[in-house]
This record gives structure tokens, C-alpha cells and sequence, in this order.
């Protein structure tokens, strides 16, 4: 079995659209959200889903004026600066700011400080019209999405091994941060997509010296080609000098929104366009 992850650097370069079209014409695949902070796979592959578990996220403190004594201890020894005296003279932490460190929860003298996991994330095992889906959706302003990515990657591993997949594919998440970093580690092979603009080439460079520290297999794809001749030239430029091999330009086309719009992925709007054969032909690369 083997694991492909979708990777920009840049968002909205076309992981996703060429994720689920990717799906429609694998065989034993198992499919793999990993952009847990803003998921969309969902919107064209519809699951259905049949188990729903919480993932326990950050520690958020919270403080019991009732019990405070207002000694300022909790204020000044916060590294984050979270927590601040409201109108009423007592200290309130701020959501935003607040790590979940703990330590304001240690050193309270009144034991007016608790702290609490936030229960406001979702992962999903699911069922889609190309075979398993696993999936999740994070509350806003909500952490730890490099450890729901490896929640949802877990699993997917599992269900591969018990069913017998033969792959699994991940759509991973824009940028480079923690959760890129949990959705690239252990993947066997990198498809790289990116869109000729200058975001996209300089994205691209920091996501290849990414998986190269990994030392994982990178392909490229330029999306959308032809908005931009020379911006096309510049990224085949670059993929060329890091032997980077090009698995396919793919037109700028607004049957893409058009299936979009429609719940479908590309496969399925025109099964003998253009994209078509240019999703069939990377995906008979990436085996
Ligand atoms: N070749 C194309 N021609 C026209 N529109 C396209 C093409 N590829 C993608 N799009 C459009 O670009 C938008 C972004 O695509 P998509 O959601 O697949 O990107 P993404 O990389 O998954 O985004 P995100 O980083 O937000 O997850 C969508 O509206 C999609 O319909
Ligand atoms: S450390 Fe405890 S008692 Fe002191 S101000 Fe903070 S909450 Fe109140
Ligand atoms: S848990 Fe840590 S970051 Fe949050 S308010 Fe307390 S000391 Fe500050």
C-alpha cells in the first residue's frame, strides 16, 4: 500500500479538485482530508458518514472569580500575556492568547484556575462513491491540527490494511506549518501542484526543501498553465534544476468550477475531455 499526498505550499492551487478527481479513477483507494483546518474534500465526494469521534484539542484556562483573591500572581507570570483585569478588578484570560501552558493553573494560590481540552473538533470515518473517506473539521481558532492530521492519517492506514487498498491519497493543506509537516512525514510519494504566479514558484521552493529533509519523492504539476506563459516557464525552470519530474500541465478551464458547482469532479462532468485524459494521465505516472 501505498500513501501519495497532495501538497501547494500556496492555497488554492487545485489540491483538492485534482484530489477528488484522482479518486474517481483509482481502484482501492482510500481517500484522506488532511486539510483539517478549512476541509473541502467533502463538498464534491459527499460521504456519508458512519462514525463521528471528538478530538480533544488545546487546554484553555479559565478563571472562578469567586474563589480569586486578586494576588496578580496568574497576570504576571503568563509568557503569553493572556490574561488581564477585566472592569469588575478580576483577571480574565484571554481565548485567543492563551497557549494552554498550564502553568497559571499550577501556581495559584486560591486554586480559582482550571484548565479544560476543548471538545470543538470532529474526525469522520465515511463512505463515498469511490470508496472510504476519513475526514475532519476543527472549531474556529482552534490548535493542534498537526495531531488531528495524524489522527485521520492514522486511521486511514488502518482501514488501507483492512480492506487491502492498494493506495491511500491525501489532500493536504496550504503553507508549510505543522500540519503540512504531520500530512508529509511517512507519505511515499509527493505531488507537488502548484499555479504559475510568484506565490506559487516561492511556495513551491520552500515545499521542496521540505520534502527533501524528508528525503520523500517530489512530482510536480502546473495548474492553471496557461494564465501565465512565463510564470509556467520560471516553475518548469526551477522543477527542471531539482530534477524534479513535470507530470502535467493542466489548462486553465472553467469546466473545473463548472463540476465544482456541481458536486462532480472533473472525471465525472466530462469523462472524454481534455482534463480528463490529463487526471488519467497522471494518475497512470504517480502508479
Ligand atoms: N485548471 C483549473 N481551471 C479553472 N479553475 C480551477 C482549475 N483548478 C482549480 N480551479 C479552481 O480553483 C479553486 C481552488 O481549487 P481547489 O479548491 O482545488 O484548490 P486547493 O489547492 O485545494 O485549495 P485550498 O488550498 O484552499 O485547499 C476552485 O474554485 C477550483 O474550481
Ligand atoms: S493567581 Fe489565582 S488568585 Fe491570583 S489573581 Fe490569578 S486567579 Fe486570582
Ligand atoms: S494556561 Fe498558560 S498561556 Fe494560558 S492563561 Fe494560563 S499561563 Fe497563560
Amino acid at each position: 500500500m501505498k500513501e501519495i499526498t497532495l501538497l501547494s505550499g500556496k492555497g488554492g492551487t487545485g489540491k483538492t479538485t485534482l484530489t477528488a478527481a484522482l479518486a474517481s479513477i483509482a481502484h482501492k483507494a482510500v481517500l484522506c482530508d488532511n486539510d483539517v483546518d478549512a476541509a473541502d474534500l467533502h463538498l464534491i465526494l459527499h460521504p456519508k458518514v458512519r462514525c463521528k469521534h471528538v478530538f480533544q484539542g488545546a487546554w484553555q484556562a479559565t478563571i472562578d472569580s469567586n474563589k480569586c483573591t486578586q494576588c496578580d500572581a496568574c497576570i504576571t507570570n503568563c509568557r503569553f500575556d493572556a490574561i488581564h483585569m477585566n472592569a469588575t478588578g478580576y483577571p480574565e484570560v484571554n481565548p485567543i492568547s492563551c497557549e494552554g501552558c498550564r502553568l497559571c493553573e499550577r501556581i495559584c494560590p486560591a486554586n480559582a484556575i482550571i484548565s479544560e481540552r476543548s471538545q470543538n473538533n470532529y474526525w469522520y470515518e465515511s463512505d463515498t462513491r469511490f470508496g472510504p473517506l476519513v475526514h475532519a473539521r476543527m472549531g474556529p481558532g482552534e490548535e493542534n491540527s498537526g495531531k488531528l492530521v495524524s489522527t485521520v492519517r492514522k486511521k486511514a492506514r488502518e482501514i488501507a490494511k483492512e480492506i487491502q487498498a492498494d493506495f491511500i491519497i491525501n489532500d493536504g493543506p496550504p503553507g508549510i506549518g505543522c500540519s503540512v509537516i504531520s500530512a508529509l512525514s511517512g507519505t511515499h510519494l509527493l505531488v507537488l501542484i502548484t499555479e504559475p504566479s510568484q506565490s506559487g514558484l516561492y511556495d513551491a521552493k520552500r515545499l521542496v526543501q521540505l520534502a527533501q529533509s524528508f528525503n520523500i519523492p517530489v512530482r510536480g504539476i502546473i495548474n492553471k498553465a496557461n494564465i501565465n506563459s512565463e510564470m509556467t516557464r520560471m516553475i518548469s525552470q526551477f522543477f527542471d534544476s531539482e530534477q524534479i519530474p513535470v507530470l502535467a500541465h493542466i489548462p486553465f478551464d472553467k469546466n473545473v468550477v463548472q463540476a465544482m458547482i456541481e458536486g462532480k469532479t472533473i472525471v465525472e462532468h466530462d469523462s472524454t475531455s481534455e482534463l480528463t485524459r490529463c487526471v488519467q494521465k497522471i494518475w497512470e505516472q504517480i502508479k
